[in-house]
């Protein structure tokens, strides 16, 4: 099903199966995605992109009756990595593999806490170090300059658009190499979606993106690579 370029592959997934207690969600899904690269999830309601997408950090584990069987690999600090492997820490995976929901989801705490909370979980204790970092991660997202002279308002008070941004840079904190994103717009407006979807092609010469979006002229505007799912299993991968 893929020709990406083995060399230039980040993900690949093989056989993949899902199901929620006897109901099949995704059937025998083999599919690679290309790094430094935004590939998007895309298809009709219901068919899975959002349960594939939590398949790739493990997200799903902690649902009720959920069960999967099958192969996802991806190659992190340099070396390819069965993310199912029994060696294979949750925590670091979700350090390197992050998410992006679909609603922002600001933690209620002030702007500067919820981009150091990930550090602060993580045992950084620097001041200076955590500093620096939450700068750099608001830079990322390009929200610096829209929040640097108020980082102790409550995060809630942010604009929509700012808080997804924010979530953002809460998930680049911790220097991901793949950011998964479930419909990150969905809850914007036009503008702030545009600002968003800049930000995403800013970002992919650090990361390998995937989003899940139905918006066919998002889907467009952003892709390198189209991933379509339908009938529980991916039908179509293109490049653009
Ligand atoms: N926790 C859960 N328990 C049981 N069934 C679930 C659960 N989460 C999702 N489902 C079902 O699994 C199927 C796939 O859902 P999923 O959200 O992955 O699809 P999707 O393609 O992302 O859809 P959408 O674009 O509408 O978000 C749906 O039928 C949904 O109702």
């Amino acid at each position: 099903m893929s020709h990406v370029m083995t060399d230039d592959v980040k993900i690949r997934v093989a056989n993949l199966d899902f199901f929620y207690r006897d109901r099949a969600i995704l059937n025998d899904v083999n599919v690679s995605f290309a790094k430094h690269a935004i590939s998007t999830l895309t298809g009709p309601s219901g068919v899975g992109k959002s349960t594939f997408l939590m398949t790739l950090n493990r997200l799903w584990e902690n649902l009720p009756d959920a069960a999967m069987t099958g192969r996802v690999e991806i190659e992190l600090q340099g070396k390819w990595q069965d993310v199912y492997a029994r060696g294979m820490s949750v925590t670091d995976l979700r350090k390197m593999v992050a998410m992006v929901f679909q609603a922002p989801n600001p933690l209620p705490m002030s702007i500067r806490k919820n981009i150091a909370f990930p550090l602060k979980l993580s045992g950084e204790t620097n001041r200076q170090t955590v500093a620096a970092r939450v700068e750099q991660a608001l830079q990322m997202a390009n929200l610096w300059s829209e929040v640097k002279d108020r980082l102790n308002d409550d995060a809630r008070t942010l604009s929509g658009g700012q808080q997804q941004r924010l979530c953002i840079a809460r998930a680049l904190v911790m220097e991901p190499e793949v950011l998964l994103l479930d419909e990150p717009t969905s809850s914007l407006d036009q503008a702030s979606t545009a600002v968003i979807e800049e930000l995403l092609v800013g970002l992919k010469d650090r990361l390998t993106i995937l989003v899940v979006s139905h918006y066919q002229e998002q889907v467009m505007r952003i892709s390198d690579n189209i991933v379509r799912f339908d009938g529980n299993t991916v039908v179509a991968q293109t490049e653009k």
